[in-house]
């Protein structure tokens, strides 16, 4: 079958597009069902771990190091994403070892502005394409959203997948469409968005993971935050069960991205159990998990001056996050 990660490729097997059974062989043998009920007792029992003042404090630091800081409004503007640049570059001001944040995440527009803002330093621009938070657009508009983000320099797209093809059995569409958007983005690293809140279960969350991982995504991500329920850490889960039985199989490391309602330190640190008890300590890196979160960094920090200096610092201590 021509490979269909290249565009001769995929008119190729546009042309002569075998039917669906005969595209199946290319994700079976397909994992058995998900065990609904044991997914969730252990995300549940896994939140129940306590953690040591140390580690939580380290726990801390590296959410902060793990955080795609994202504001994704139609409101949004260059002033506001030159100051969240800054809160990137230093979320702490009276202590520099806090940070910095590992990206934003931005609509492409605002790319140019947050490249500007952030030139010279580690953190990346990240950016949502694909005609986010829907993807309702042709796939030609889709690639065109992706390219122009990149030539303004974001180093890192969030896709969105077609769930109305995932959920009607259009695999190969949706594999199409991911491997399409690899292509366009050239150098830069695609995260792709599963939207779990539309996917109605578990099994075919765990389905998109295997066909976003197949078809060249470098991190599969929840949700665009637009859409409730976000991320969960059941579903999260799943996701990372599946990056783990990928690594298994093949040797190649994908990232995660629970993104979507993570709100306090609290759920944050459970997240980072749920990666430490899954995957191990090799994925604890900014290069293999993220939070994307528009409120989370200010708790953070809270939580971090509480465990420093014994009290809680009020809100507005904090620059908006
Ligand atoms: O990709 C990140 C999400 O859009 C952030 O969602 P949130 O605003 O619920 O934190």
């Amino acid at each position: 079958m021509a490979s269909l990660a290249t565009k001769a490729g995929r008119e190729a097997a546009s042309l002569a597009r075998p039917p669906l059974q005969d595209f199946f062989p290319l994700y079976v043998p397909g994992p058995p069902p998900v065990d609904q009920v044991a997914v969730e007792e252990r995300a549940s029992s896994l939140a129940k771990r306590s953690i040591k003042k140390g580690a939580k404090v380290a726990g801390l630091k590296l959410a902060i190091a793990m955080m795609d800081l994202t504001t994704l409004e139609g409101k949004d503007s260059a002033g506001k994403v030159r100051a969240l640049c800054n809160k990137a570059l230093r979320p702490l001001e009276t202590d520099a070892s806090v940070g910095p944040c590992a990206a934003i995440c931005v609509y492409p527009n605002l790319v140019p502005v947050a490249k500007r803002a952030l030139e010279g330093s580690t953190v990346k621009v990240a950016s949502v394409a694909t005609a986010f938070p829907s993807g309702q657009s042709p796939l030609d508009i889709k690639l065109q959203d992706v390219r122009r983000a990149v030539e303004f320099g974001a180093d890192e797209i969030d896709m969105v997948i077609d769930r109305g093809a995932m959920l009607s059995g259009q695999y190969a569409k949706v594999y199409d469409e991911i491997a399409a958007t690899k292509e366009a983005c050239g150098a830069a690293h695609l995260k792709v968005i599963l939207e779990t809140g539309e996917l109605g279960s578990y099994d075919v969350v765990r389905r998109a993971s295997e066909i976003g991982i197949a078809a060249g995504g470098d991190f599969i991500k929840t949700s665009t935050g637009k859409v409730q329920p976000a991320a969960t850490p059941p579903v999260t889960l799943v996701m990372l069960e599946t990056i783990r039985d990928h690594y298994y199989a093949t040797g190649r490391k994908i990232g995660m991205k629970p993104a979507g309602g993570v709100r306090t330190a609290k759920q944050a640190l459970h997240y980072l159990v749920l990666v430490k008890e899954t995957l191990g300590d090799e994925w604890l890196t900014p290069d293999l998990f993220r939070f994307g979160a528009s409120a989370l960094l200010n708790d953070v920090l809270m939580q971090l001056e509480k465990e420093r200096t014994g009290n809680y610092q009020a809100a507005e201590d904090f620059s908006k996050d």
